[in-house]
């Protein structure tokens, strides 16, 4: 029998209930990521990215079909999937250390309190916010809450992370020390990462594969592109290679030709 993949999500169908009968977000969704995988999704909006990340994160049950991680069914929200949402959700009365201690303690739980500090305070290092261990979210800015949100979801350990537009709310050079942090990480860590994004360069120079989805309703994986750009990845000398073009070219292709903008196609 064919082995099944890392994170492998298999006939997924999501119908919502609307006033108007049932509404067909996802039909048959078949993706499979291997341990170590870093898979972004990029579509139209409205084509059902989150309702997707939401049937892995365990937020939406599938109408049909199964999702399994690492063999195991996914029908409910669990610590072995760390969610980063564009919005930080940092909890604004507790300090940058405090958040991310929190979560240490409902996942860590075989570790020392002096463990668990110095874990707390490694995995803000990894993302260059230690300094601001005992700041609280509203003494930070965009990029720091992030970069704040990503440490509190890596130090959870997930088997997955997974990323609703994590730096959809930032401007264009805060959003470019994100993505080089994220590099960084994925470098050192390895991590498997499910990410929605709506920018071509973030999908291409991030990911090792990019999952193009057609438009809804009953949106389907239109593609599923490799990225053959070589890891560990800088930003420069990743952007000046051919295979970065080539996956630029096929992602932008698929987004602006095969399934345009449908709002612009209404307008249109
Ligand atoms: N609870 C719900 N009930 C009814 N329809 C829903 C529900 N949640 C999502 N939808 C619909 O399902 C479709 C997919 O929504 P979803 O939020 O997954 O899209 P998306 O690709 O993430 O969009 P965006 O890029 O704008 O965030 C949309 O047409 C949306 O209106």
């Amino acid at each position: 029998m064919k082995q099944r993949s890392y994170l492998a999500l298999e006939d997924i169908t999501v119908e919502f209930p609307t006033k108007k009968g049932s509404f067909c977000a996802l039909d048959k969704i078949n993706l499979s990521i291997e341990k170590g995988e870093f898979v972004s999704l990029i579509g139209h909006s409205g084509c059902g990215k989150s309702t997707l990340l939401n049937v892995v994160a365990g937020l939406v049950k599938p109408t049909r079909g199964v999702v399994f991680l690492n063999d195991a069914v996914v029908d409910a929200p669990g610590v072995d999937r760390a969610v980063v949402f564009q919005d930080h959700s940092l909890l604004p009365w507790l300090t940058v250390e405090e958040n991310v201690r929190l979560a240490v303690d409902k996942t860590t739980r075989d570790k020392t309190k002096a463990e668990r500090k110095d874990w707390v305070l490694h995995n803000l290092d990894l993302v260059q916010m230690a300094h601001a261990a005992s700041k609280r979210p509203g003494e930070l800015s965009g990029g720091m809450k992030q970069r704040v949100g990503i440490a509190r979801a890596i130090a959870m350990q997930p088997r997955v992370l997974l990323m609703d537009e994590p730096f959809g709310a930032l401007d264009a050079l805060t959003r470019a020390a994100l993505q080089d942090v994220v590099m960084d990480l994925q470098a050192r860590l390895n991590n498997t990462v499910l990410m929605i994004t709506h920018d071509v360069d973030e999908a291409v120079l991030l990911s090792d594969r990019v999952i193009m989805m057609t438009n809804g309703p009953a949106a389907r994986i239109g593609e599923d592109l490799k990225v053959h750009i070589p890891r560990p990845r800088a930003r420069l000398a990743a952007m000046d290679l051919p295979e970065y073009a080539d996956a630029r070219h096929a992602v932008v292709h698929f987004l602006h030709d095969r399934y345009r903008n449908p709002s612009t196609l209404q307008a249109a």
